[in-house]
């Protein structure tokens, strides 16, 4: 079976962060590992407390993972702080990790800010550079390109100007700010977009995380980084699709929607 590590944060809602991950992990086919980055007290209104684990904490944590079941892919969410940062870089770099998918999480759906500015400077210069591919949404990507996103071609354009700074595949997806469900992967070859029917669910919370945690399953199982991003699109919108609807707020999607309760037959 193969393997995958998500480093990021907790939710405690189940929908968003590690627990997203988890699921998704799970249902695309993969063994799920995690290394926590911090814990977050949130629902799908909203988060109400962060508390952050310390560096040399997710240092013990991804070295008992690397050391002993090596994951074929790692994803990277939530981390607010620059000494987590420069910890993850320097344990991916200790151990050659490989299909590194970063998705550079600003904000929460609910609007909560979950990283810091000095955390922002240290997620550029240390981990997107050693990323193979990273995930900004519209504002994460008006934020990494330096840029106002306002049309299609503007994505291009900011996709690009990311692409070169960074050396790493840029997948900026439209959702919910700009288009349709269409999202731009632009890489050595270019510039390809992957357009996607949008769903008329207003369940949301943790639609970042989950296509980010799908695409690293997929590039686990030794998927093409275009097939990984089609396979992953086409996962989000069946788990959109399901229409999951819990809590007062934005709420969580059915990750699961494909796994069987009739587990008993395969006895
Ligand atoms: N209503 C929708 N219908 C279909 N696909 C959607 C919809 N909303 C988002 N998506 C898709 O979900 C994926 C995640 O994108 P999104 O822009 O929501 O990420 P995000 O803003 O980083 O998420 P988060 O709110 O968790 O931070 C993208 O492929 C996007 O196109
Ligand atoms: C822990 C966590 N990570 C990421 C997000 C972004 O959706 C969130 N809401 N919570």
């Amino acid at each position: 079976m193969k393997t995958a590590l998500t480093i990021a944060g907790s939710d405690s809602s189940g929908g968003a962060g590690i627990q997203a991950d988890i699921k998704t992990m799970i249902t695309n086919g993969v063994y799920a590992m995690s290394a926590v980055t911090a814990l977050t007290a949130q629902n799908t209104t909203g988060v109400t407390g962060i508390m952050d684990v310390t560096g040399d904490f997710l240092k013990q944590q991804l070295d008992a993972v690397f050391t002993d079941i090596y994951p074929d892919a790692v994803k990277i969410g939530m981390v607010s702080q620059s000494e987590l940062i420069e910890a993850i870089a320097e344990k991916l770099k200790e151990y050659k990790a490989k299909n590194i998918v970063v998705d550079p999480v600003m904000v929460a759906t609910s609007g909560a800010k979950l990283i810091s500015d000095e955390a922002i400077d240290t997620l550029k210069e240390k981990l997107l550079p050693m990323a193979d591919v990273i995930t900004p949404n519209i504002p994460e990507g008006e934020v990494l390109s330096d840029r106002k996103i306002e049309s299609p071609d503007d994505m291009v354009t900011a996709a690009k100007a990311i692409f070169e700074k960074y050396g790493c595949a840029v997948l900026l997806k439209g959702g919910h700010a700009m288009n349709d469900a269409n999202d731009l992967l632009y890489t050595e070859e270019g510039p390809q977009w992957f357009y996607g029917k949008k769903i008329d669910n207003p369940n949301t919370h943790g639609t970042g995380c989950t296509l980010s945690s799908a695409i690293a399953s997929n590039l686990a199982k030794g998927m093409s980084m275009k097939d990984a991003v089609e396979k992953g699109k086409e996962y989000i919108s069946l788990a959109l699709g399901a229409m999951l609807n819990l809590g007062a707020g934005s709420g969580p999607m059915n990750h699961g929607f494909a796994v069987t309760t009739d587990w008993e037959v395969t006895k």
